[in-house]
């Protein structure tokens, strides 16, 4: 996959610096209403009832808060949290390990949950269940298996692929929330709100800006803003004026839609080698030399949201309004 500015992906290097923006509580964590509305409900519910939560199922494109959300939901249930992904448990004894360190009602946290390996998923499901789990120790004819009980806790799964996971994984979770695109208006809020944290000085204008270029995606506006904001220090006074802003998205080759090279690329090829489709997913990945999953869980999504692609059983086809977005006559 190729580097670009509007990753929805985290990188390693703004692990860190997304810490710092990182929103703590239900009431700081900008938009997706009726995900925390409902999260809001079955908390207190909870703890009115003293209960740990139910385990929450959270997916939807990368960047768009799941880890954050997690984070938030074992603060607001005052518990601790314990944070791990799919591919980093290899073996049912690291689940085992994870699982019995925690507190009753804590937060088990699995990034990537649709990457855990069959054996451990089987491990998983009596541990949802009955809070128990089954662990064999020894080999051969001296095995035996040993059930552990466990304190009662909540599993939060976040997953960019909710159709990867299997039916039994996904039926044991009693909240399903899908994350969606964030509006200009989120975006802009949680602009200003990290340019706050930033201590920079923004105009409200420049602030939407780069709310509408960040394909409603807070880890994109933060980055751009981050990037942004350099580039008032350099060339300008340091305060993010519209100017500013404009200058420094046009050099980052980021589009007033959003759109960056990787997606020029991607429209552009279906456009020139296709007639605009319909083509299929692995014709336009091969085409265009990148994996047909990341095509189909990064690049694409945001595509298919703002109406520039259309899925048809036949293919991809690009539509009427990416044509106008590039002024190009859509053929007959
Ligand atoms: N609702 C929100 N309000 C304010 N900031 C947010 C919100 N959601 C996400 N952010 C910011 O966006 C960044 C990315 O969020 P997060 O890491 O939670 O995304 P994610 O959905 O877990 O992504 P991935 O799928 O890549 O793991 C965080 O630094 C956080 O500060
Ligand atoms: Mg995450």
């Amino acid at each position: 996959m190729e580097d670009r500015i509007i990753d929805g992906e985290i990188s390693e290097f703004d692990d860190r610096f997304e810490q710092s923006l990182r929103p703590q509580t239900l009431s700081q964590y900008i938009g997706q209403h009726t995900v925390k509305h409902n999260l809001q409900i079955f908390i207190e519910a909870a703890k009115m009832r003293q209960e740990s939560l139910d385990h929450v199922l959270l997916y939807g494109p990368p960047g768009l808060g799941k880890t954050t959300l997690a984070a938030v939901i074992a603060n607001e249930m005052e518990v601790n949290v314990k944070m791990t992904s799919g591919p980093a448990i290899e073996r049912p004894g690291d689940l085992a390990a994870i699982v019995s360190s925690l507190e009753p009602g804590d937060v088990l946290f699995i990034d990537e949950i649709h990457r855990l390996n069959r054996a451990i998923e089987e491990v998983l499901y009596p541990a949802m269940e009955d809070f128990c789990l089954d662990i064999v120790v020894g080999k051969g004819p001296t095995a035996r298996s040993v059930r552990l009980d466990l304190p009662p806790f909540t599993l939060i799964g976040a997953t960019t692929r909710a159709g990867a996971l299997s039916a039994p994984l996904r039926d044991r979770f009693g909240v399903l929330s899908r994350l969606d695109y964030y509006d200009t208006e989120a975006l802009t809020e949680i602009v200003i709100r990290s340019s706050k944290l930033f201590e920079a000085d923004i105009d409200p204008n420049a602030a939407v800006e780069i709310a509408r270029r960040s394909r409603g995606t807070p880890r994109i506006a933060n980055r751009l803003l981050k990037r942004v904001r350099d580039y008032a220090q350099v060339r300008g006074t340091g305060t993010i004026t519209m100017d500013m802003a404009e200058q420094a998205l046009e050099m980052l080759q980021v589009d007033p839609l959003g759109l960056d090279h990787i997606d020029h690329k991607l429209l552009t090829g279906m456009i020139d080698r296709f007639r605009g489709g319909p083509v299929g997913l692995d014709t336009i990945a091969a085409s265009i030399g990148e994996e047909s999953t990341t095509i189909e869980d990064v690049y694409e999504p945001y595509l298919l949201q703002i109406g520039f692609i259309q899925r048809t059983p036949r293919g991809r086809t690009v539509t009427q309004l990416a044509y106008e977005h590039f002024k190009l006559e859509m053929p007959e």
